[in-house]
């Protein structure tokens, strides 16, 4: 096994041959799911941890720290889409954004703590549908959230919560109480903000925020900056590079079009992004990519220039998208299945 020091050392050379992916760990264009399957993981988090200068400032035992990143992996189910494997994707591009000079000016070390550790924790035990199947359904997680929204997400806080708790996880035990309670506070708020809907709710507030530049004495900056890096982070995986891209959303529209099988199994008609029969993937490309991904890092790259390179690469990839779109279009096949996306 590879010291958690080298993690960020890993090149080309050392990485199992997987599709094209930059060689440096360190950089935006680095695909994650490149790095391998297993306890890997656990110690690539371990080094952006230790790199952040998290373990040393907060007293992480890394005993503790490994207890709780596992605890993490094993609380994600093997779904095609929603599993560890994305968790860590969006905790190591919150890792770059956190590296970078002016973000660690604008937030202080708990807030970024609180980002990275929302991160990896932001979709835990997901089953693979939506909030709206959630209600939909009247399932257990409906019955017990649906009155607030989110179902999903207040389920991924609160599960997160009890890993803090299990014997050995807390990782924050060495924080004073208001630290504790800060920290608590900033994720609940930052894996709540990972609802589409909570997001695209406050989409004018962000806006207002990137026209007048970002003021570190407001603490709705604060919290709109933490928001606006987690939606980015999760959505990073279109901005990698369109092979890469493509097969993610491949696992995307396994995840919509079971939960639409299983809407059809039980009475109901699926929406059309839902139902295999009716889908056509790359229009409901460029519809998300216009409406949510590119806005989310058009406004991160007015604040953050050094995220220019990932929003020309979304816009590549949408590009992409549209000859796609245009391909089915003339050749009129069905447009369901996902044999194109292979
Ligand atoms: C930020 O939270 C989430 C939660 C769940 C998902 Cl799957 C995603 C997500 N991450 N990458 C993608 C890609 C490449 N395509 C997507 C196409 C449609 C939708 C969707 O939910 N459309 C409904 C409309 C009300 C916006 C989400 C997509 N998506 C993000
Ligand atoms: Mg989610
Ligand atoms: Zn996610």
């Amino acid at each position: 096994s590879i010291a958690p020091e080298d993690i960020l050392r890993l090149t080309v050379r050392d990485i199992p041959a997987s599709t094209s992916y930059h060689p440096d760990f360190t950089q935006f264009s680095f695909v994650p799911r490149s790095i391998g399957a297993g306890d890997i993981y656990v110690e690539a988090c371990l080094s952006m941890f230790k790199e952040l200068g998290f373990i040393d400032r907060y007293r992480f035992r890394r005993r503790t720290l490994a207890r709780f990143l596992l605890m993490v992996q094993k609380g994600y189910r093997d779904v095609p889409y929603h599993n560890f494997s994305h968790a860590f994707a969006v905790g190591h591009f919150c890792f770059l954004l956190l590296r970078i000079p002016s973000v660690k000016a604008a937030l202080t070390d708990l807030e970024r703590l609180s980002l990275l550790v929302a991160c990896l924790c932001h979709d835990i035990d997901h089953r693979g549908t939506t909030n709206a199947f959630q209600l939909q359904s009247k399932t257990p997680l409906a019955q017990l959230y649906s009155s607030e929204g989110s179902v999903l997400e207040r389920h991924h806080f609160a599960q997160t919560v009890s890993i803090l708790t299990m014997e050995d996880c807390n990782i924050f035990e060495g924080l004073t109480r208001k630290e504790y309670q800060t920290v608590l506070d900033n994720i609940r708020e930052i894996i709540l903000a990972t609802d589409i809907a909570a997001h695209l709710r406050k989409v004018s507030r962000i806006k207002g925020m990137v026209n007048v530049g970002f003021d570190g004495t407001q603490q709705e900056h604060h919290y709109l900056l933490m928001c606006l890096l987690m939606t980015a982070s999760d959505l990073s995986d279109q901005s990698k590079d369109f092979n890469n891209s493509k097969a993610i959303a491949g696992n995307i529209y396994k995840e919509f079009f079971s939960q639409g099988d299983l809407e059809k199994q039980m009475g109901n008609r699926p929406i059309e992004m839902m139902d295999r029969e009716r889908a056509c993937v790359p229009k409901i490309q460029l519809e998300f990519m216009d409406t949510v991904a590119l806005p989310v890092f058009d406004y991160i790259s007015h604040l953050l220039p050094e995220l220019t390179s990932t929003y020309n690469s979304l816009q590549q990839n949408r590009q992409c998208w549209a000859i796609l779109d245009s391909i089915l279009q003339e050749e009129g096949t069905s447009p369901a299945g996902l044999d194109f996306l292979q």
